[in-house]
């Protein structure tokens, strides 16, 4: 099956020009071997414009090709998810229009994680929530955002926090040390993104997996998405033409976490999969990369259903 369903593949509309080098997702997912439990929710995915009509960010740090809710719903679809969680993608900025329209044109199976800035008002925050984002994402990536001082930060939490929603951080193992006691004075649930992008070519055992475990110890209200192993492999083999033992470098960090805190992980697609740089992976073994992680039907459960469902749909499917 193709998503694109006769539409234009790897276009990036509004006069846009991709990045040199990017890498366009992959039309033609495979039907995954694995079969996702009834209820399964796409923790972690993005829409990109399409920037004809959302155009991208003036501050952005790279441009995608487009990538619409219509065809994140054919995905979501294709692979047998019930749902998604869209996250806010960094080239898009603080304009949650493409988000907002993704969620109003989900008929409820969509949540969204958006990008706020300090001075958003109640009112901006009440019409997100009717939408149905339920969390704000803090990015440390120094490749993808310019930082935001710390106090803009805790601003926002003073402001989402009360409306029960969470955080959504992304950053890489090296930054983890210096970000290690912001995170945990963060009074909502946090969720982190891509499990804090461990260096998986160290050891499992090693210091640098080892805080990251310590600060899902230390912090009960703390998640992580068991997410893009085409990001942070290093020997693949890459999900495609019909590998079913993906990306064997992940198994053994993702493994550790969901079999430690089967309660508090998440996992997603990633689609569309901004900025890879090697290749871009086939969705369907994408899928078909969770039972190497989450080795059980009770485990599979919590990790698609029933986390992401206490987290994004507390008040039942
Ligand atoms: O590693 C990345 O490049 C990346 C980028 C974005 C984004 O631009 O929002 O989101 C992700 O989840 C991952």
């Amino acid at each position: 099956m193709t998503l694109t369903d006769g539409a234009p593949h790897g276009a990036t509309s509004g006069g846009f020009e991709k990045t040199a080098g990017w890498l366009d997702w992959y039309d033609g997912p495979s039907t995954p071997t694995f079969r996702l439990p009834a209820g399964a929710v796409d923790a972690h995915c993005h829409v990109f414009g399409p920037g004809a009509e959302f155009p991208y960010s003036p501050a952005r740090k790279y441009t995608p090709c487009d990538a619409s809710a219509d065809q994140l719903f054919a995905l979501r679809d294709h692979l047998g998810f019930e749902r998604n969680v869209i996250v806010q993608a960094t080239c898009h900025g603080a304009d949650n229009s493409a988000l907002v329209d993704a969620l109003r044109r989900s008929d409820g199976r969509a949540r969204g994680v958006a990008t706020v800035r300090a001075d958003i008002t109640d009112a901006e925050l009440d019409e997100l929530h009717a939408a149905g984002v339920r969390g704000v994402r803090f990015n440390f990536v120094k490749r993808l955002v310019d930082r935001v001082p710390t106090d803009s930060l805790e601003a926002i939490v003073a402001k989402i926090a009360p409306r029960g929603w969470h955080v959504v951080i992304y950053f890489e193992a090296e930054d983890l040390p210096d970000l290690y006691d912001f995170f945990s004075a963060i009074p909502t649930d946090v969720v982190i993104d891509h499990m804090g992008r461990p260096d998986v070519t160290k050891a499992v055992d090693g210091p640098d997996f080892a805080l990251f475990l310590r600060f899902l110890r230390e912090n009960p209200n703390a998640w992580t998405k068991v997410s893009c192993p085409e990001r942070l492999s290093a020997s693949g083999p890459r999900a495609l033409d019909g590998e079913q033992h993906a990306y064997v470098d992940v198994v053994p960090f993702a493994r550790r976490v969901v079999e430690e805190f089967p309660d508090r992980v998440l996992w997603g697609t990633d689609w569309p999969h901004p900025n890879l740089k090697d290749h871009m992976p086939d969705d369907g073994l994408l899928v078909d990369f969770i039972p190497q992680i989450a080795t059980t039907a009770e485990l599979q459960q919590k990790l698609l259903v029933d986390n992401p469902q206490r987290l994004y749909w507390p008040e039942g499917a």
